[in-house]
């Protein structure tokens, strides 16, 4: 998952939001009270950096932010007041480093089988090895060390049995996999076209540079750019203010959502990500995050006599909306939850699709899957949409998927328990900060499951009392 930009050509003036806490997390120095407009402490390291983009960009990128140091690496913080609706930075396309810097003979054997993410991984690296002789080195020098990042795929085999339970493990180790494989074709194309720019790939540079890329570049008009300066920027979710791009001017920029103080922390949403994304792609997790979700895998037995009939009524029918895919690449029998809001109904509710599956699932003679075919047809054609008139095989259906997800929340509990007998263990820094990850995911789907289980909980002792 990358960042995804918003392509404008004229944008509308965004929503005033209250000024959120987030924004808040900056300690600023020899502040008094006497003093109406805080100090910003910069971060020493990045003073240059401003006036090296600007003469690459050729024109001023911001008037209002400064670099500094946050809880969270660095980050961007106003220099002066900023009003909401105001632009707060400009970064031409030709500040932005993009795919097409890799050198041509390399893009060709690159083509289909290596993806934006690690197009632009290679990129970084060439320029890295390139030491002073990279055009890029004062934003390159400037980016986290691998041991800083806390991505899924720098995860130990302990630590990552910490979240064993949540469907974000199987997802990191499909993407460590396809990481190896992005990796033995640059390699190889590298050891062909630029075997004096990198002698030996080495795949630990090429996933540091692919969760450096997978962590802060956006999906743009190129497939996906480095942004510099901008990507200086942390996350707020509740945050209106995006990275957009303007194809006529031929810029990214960020428009303030709210007003801010000098000293203030400025925040941007990286997107609607729950925390099974953040934590595999930007490495960092939200303690309470309202984009949380829990994956649903769902099967018909293999023993099922009317296996093969329901796989391809279901087939026939797509039981799932597109809505029901998230970052997770699904089968045919995954399904996404998300927190549902009230179990009696209102706010956003249990996935149809699921219900559908599972009312499927419980039909034990071809006569009653023809009778949900024959349905279909004669409403929307989706599948077993409505619920069943026998109301105990409605029963039956909705007890299939509670059995289920009470399953997924004893497991939940059970990691959450383990995890917390061992907090008192002496551990590193390190193994500290991605327990928390884990505890802020595990916490996050056990709040979803629980109320799925609340509103099926629900649904099931209704069933009957409706006239
Ligand atoms: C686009 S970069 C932002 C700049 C970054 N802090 C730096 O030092 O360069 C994204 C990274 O910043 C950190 N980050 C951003 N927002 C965060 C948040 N709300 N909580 C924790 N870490 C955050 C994560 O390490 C993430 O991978």
């Amino acid at each position: 998952m990358m960042l995804s930009i918003t392509t404008v050509k004229l944008f509308g003036f965004q929503k005033r939001r209250n000024f959120h806490s987030l924004a808040k997390r900056f300690s600023f120095t020899g502040q008094s009270p006497s003093e109406p407009q805080p100090q910003v402490s910069l971060d020493k390291d990045c003073i240059g950096f401003l006036p090296w983009l600007e003469t690459i960009a050729g024109g001023k990128i911001t008037n209002t932010l400064s670099i500094g140091k946050s809880i969270y690496g660095r980050s961007l913080f106003a220099s002066k007041v900023i009003h909401a609706g105001d632009c707060i930075l400009k970064v031409p396309f030709n500040a932005q480093i993009t795919p097409d810097a890799l050198p041509p003979d390399m893009r060709v054997p690159l083509t289909n089988e290596v993806g934006n993410i690690g197009k632009l991984a290679a990129v970084l690296m060439i320029e890295k090895k390139r030491g002073q002789n990279s055009r890029w080195v004062p934003y390159i020098s400037r980016l986290p060390q691998s041991a800083e990042m806390h991505s899924m795929i720098f995860w130990s085999e302990d630590e990552l049995n910490m979240i064993r339970c949540s469907a974000v493990h199987k997802e990191t180790v499909k993407q460590k996999a396809q990481i190896e494989k992005e990796f033995s074709l640059v390699a190889q194309a590298f050891k062909q076209h630029c075997p004096r720019v990198i002698e030996r790939p080495a795949l630990e540079d090429f996933m540091y540079a692919y969760a450096l890329v997978g962590s802060r570049a956006w999906e743009t008009s190129k497939g996906i750019s480095l942004i510099p300066f901008a990507d200086f920027m942390n996350h707020d979710g509740h945050s209106s203010s995006i990275v957009m791009s303007d194809e006529d001017k031929q810029l990214s920029e960020v428009i303030a959502d709210r007003n801010y103080s000098p000293g203030d922390e400025v925040l941007i949403s990286y997107g609607k990500f729950s925390n099974a994304t953040l934590m595999l792609d930007f490495g960092f997790t939200l303690p309470y995050n309202i984009h949380d979700e829990v994956q649903i895998q769902m099967d018909v037995p293999n023993d099922d006599p009317l296996c093969n009939m329901k796989l391809g009524l279901l087939q026939t029918h797509h039981t799932r909306s597109v809505k029901d895919i998230s970052i997770f690449h699904s089968s045919s029998d995954t399904f996404v939850i998300k927190e549902v809001k009230s179990a009696k109904g209102k706010g956003k509710g249990f996935p149809q699709s699921l219900r559908a599956f599972s009312r499927v699932l419980c039909c034990t003679i071809p006569q009653e899957l023809n009778d949900l075919s024959k349905e279909a047809a004669q409403n929307d054609g989706r599948l077993a949409r409505l619920p069943f008139k026998d109301r105990s095989r409605e029963l039956e259906a909705h007890k299939i998927i509670l059995s289920h997800i009470n399953r997924l929340i004893e497991n939940h509990s059970a990691c959450i328990k383990e995890m917390e007998a061992s907090k008192y263990h002496v551990v590193s820094q390190r193994f500290a900060v991605r327990r928390q990850m884990a505890r802020d995911l595990l916490s996050g789907e056990l709040r979803v499951l629980r109320s799925a289980a609340e509103w099926l909980n629900h649904y099931c002792t209704t069933l009957f009392s409706a006239p």
